[in-house]
This record gives C-alpha cells, structure tokens and sequence, in this order.
C-alpha cells in the first residue's frame, strides 16, 4: 500500500493539541502514532458494529470483483478514522492517496487529485466537511458518475469537457457529520459512526501499543491509563508514552500501578482523565459562582482563558462525563461536580442534582 499527503492542521486542532489529554494531533505526534496503528481490520480494537459493517461491505465488493462503494466515518477526533481509511486500502490491497478538505482551496485543486487517480484507489478526504462549495459539488459528480468536467474559458464562451476517472473508492472522515450537505452525505453507500471506546479496550490499544513499542507493563497499570483515557485511544497512547517516560527516568523502567499513578500525577491528569484546566473551569463554577447558572464568557474569563477554548476544549468532555449542565441561563455544576471536587454544595444553590 503506497500513500501520500497533502493536509493541513486546522486551526483548532493545531491550537489544542499540546494539552495531554487533547483528542487532536501535531504533525510530530502522528510521526509517533503511525507506528502503532493497527494495519488491517483484525487488529482494530473495539468499534465491533463498525468493523463488521465494513468488513461485509469490502468483502462483498472484492467476492464480485468491484470497488466498493464510498465509505463516510464519522467521529469525535483520535477514534481511528484515518486508520480505518488506510486500513481500507490495505484490506482491498490497494494504495491510499490522502488529502483534507481544508487542504483543497479550489475546485481545480480536486479536480488534479481526481485526474490522478489509478483504477481502484482509495482517496481518503479528511476533514471533509470542511471542502470548499465548487470542490464538493465537483466531487458529488466524480463519486456518482466518475466524472469530472474540466471548465475551458470564461463567461458565455466557456464550455465543460468531460474527463472520465477510473472508479475508486472515496472515504470521508468528518467530527461533524450535521455540516455535510445532504446531497454529499448521500453519495456514501456506507457511513460507520465510531463511538467513544470503554475502558476494556482502551487497556487492549494499550497493552497491544506496549508489545509494539517493547513497553513491559503490568495489566493493573494499563487499566489505570485507560480509565483516564477520555474514551480515546490516541489519549491512551500519548498517556502511555508518558507513562514510559517517568519509569524510565524516575522509577525502575517498569512500568506498574504505582508508576502509571505517580506520572499521570506529574502531568496533572486526574482518575477521570480531567486536566488543569478542566478542573479550573469546575472549580472557578463551584467556588466563584456556587455552582451557576454562569454565563459562557464570565466563567471563561474566570480562568483566564477564550470562552470559544472553554466551550470547545473543556466543555464536552465535562458535559459528556455529567460533571457540567448547560441550562438556557448558563452553566450548571451538578452533584457529581461538587463530588469530585471533594467540596460541599451551597443549601441554596442552583446545582443539578440528576
Ligand atoms: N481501534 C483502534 N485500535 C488501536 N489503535 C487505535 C484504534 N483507533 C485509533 N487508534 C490509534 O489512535 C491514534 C489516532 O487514530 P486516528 O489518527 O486514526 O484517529 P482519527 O479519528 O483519524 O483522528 P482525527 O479526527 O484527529 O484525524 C492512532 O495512532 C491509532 O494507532
């Protein structure tokens, strides 16, 4: 399987992808990642609906001796999405080309990528609900009628040639499926939706990621990691290379219960996997504001940060753990937020005891 890039970081992710237990990647940490993923469909740990999907889906298209149709993944960022593509060109036996919708200015952009394909290959578009208007409805075409149409000119004297493509397989990865326009969505033969993996088989991507990077570790140390792990196995990874780094320089080189606690101590990740600044916007909640209803921008303010860094970093792991409510009149702590802080909520406060 050959493979190529032309990506792009956005904003976002660049932005975040420093903290530990960030879902996002630097160019750098997926130099490090690229050793650990799993190659074919078997090794993929967890995701059981998905890799069955998908497994018949490919399967089914190489028994008839055809492409399969085109794949849309979708998923919050660090579930396997990009492994899962590159995993479908190695399960057809194919090569990947690899490009991003932020990567693609124009239609023109598209339309070279296309032009080159070869007769079978998988084209993984990540990002892909971030292409541009004309390169997605250029694309519409090219996933229907493997087709595109090279515009010659400029105002009434332009004219469309048509230019047939070899068939190929498109593989969509997106963290926000609602933004795609339906008449794209549409094209996708198969959507897999990855969920967030429980803490079983994070321990399994950890273990199997230890005996790739020749970590001994004992079980009880990587149940640890994976409990911290944010339901995420590039989370679980990057913890594991922490991990390693405080065995080898502080402790035996072994890498046991004691060892996974005291570094993710270090790093400032507690047992449900919150950082500093997930337990500074709890904390500024209960003790500034007695457990809210706080605007947005006030409690951002705060802790010093950019409300949209509160909202979009700190938030919906919060929300999705039950330790903040959002309510029309702002943010809520609830029981499981005093809770975890070890603190005592005010008799007359506003906290969400669900
Ligand atoms: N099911 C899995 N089994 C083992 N390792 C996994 C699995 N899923 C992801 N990983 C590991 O997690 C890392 C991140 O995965 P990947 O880059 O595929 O995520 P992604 O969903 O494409 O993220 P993004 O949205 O940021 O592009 C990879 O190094 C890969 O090794």
């Amino acid at each position: 399987m050959t493979e190529s890039w032309s990506g792009s970081e956005s904003a976002d992710d660049a932005e975040h992808a420093d903290r530990i237990v960030s879902a996002n990647s630097d160019d750098i940490e997926r130099a490090a990642e690229a050793a650990l993923r799993p190659r074919r469909l078997e090794e993929f740990v967890g995701q059981p609906v998905v890799r069955d999907q998908l497994s018949l889906v490919l399967h089914a298209a190489m028994n008839r001796g055809a492409t399969p149709d085109h794949v849309l993944l979708s998923g919050p960022p660090g579930l396997g999405k990009t492994t899962l593509a590159m995993i479908i060109a190695a399960e057809l036996g194919t090569s990947l080309r690899v490009t991003s919708g932020p990567a693609i200015q124009h239609a023109g952009d598209l339309a070279a990528v296309l032009s080159s394909l070869t007769e079978g290959e998988v084209l993984f578009i990540d990002e892909i609900h971030r292409l541009a208007r004309p390169a997605e409805e250029l694309l519409y075409v090219a996933m229907e009628d493997f087709r595109v149409d090279i515009v010659v000119g400029k105002g009434a004297g332009a004219s469309a040639i048509p230019l047939s493509l070899p068939r190929f397989t498109a593989v969509g990865a997106t963290t926000r499926a609602g933004l795609l326009p339906a008449p794209l969505r549409d094209r996708f033969g198969f959507t897999g939706h990855l969920e967030f993996y429980d803490a079983q088989d994070l321990e399994r991507v950890i273990l199997r990621s230890a005996r790739l990077l020749n970590i001994t570790i004992d079980q009880d140390a990587a149940a640890e990691i994976a409990s911290r792990s944010r339901g995420t196995p590039r989370i679980a990874n990057r913890l594991l290379r922490r991990v390693r780094d405080w065995a080898d320089v502080r402790g035996s080189g072994h890498m046991d219960l004691a060892a996974a606690r005291a570094a993710l101590a270090v790093y400032e990740v507690d047992e449900l996997g919150l950082d500093r600044l997930d337990r500074a916007v709890l904390h500024a909640l209960c003790t500034r504001f007695r457990g809210g209803p706080v605007g947005l921008s006030t409690l951002a303010v705060s802790v010093g940060e950019e409300p949209e860094t509160v909202e979009t970093v700190a938030e919906p792991f919060l929300v999705r753990e039950g330790l903040m409510a959002r309510s029309p009149r702002g943010r809520v702590a609830t029981a499981a937020t005093w809770q975890h802080l070890g603190l005592v909520p005010p008799a007359d406060g506003a906290t969400l005891f669900s």
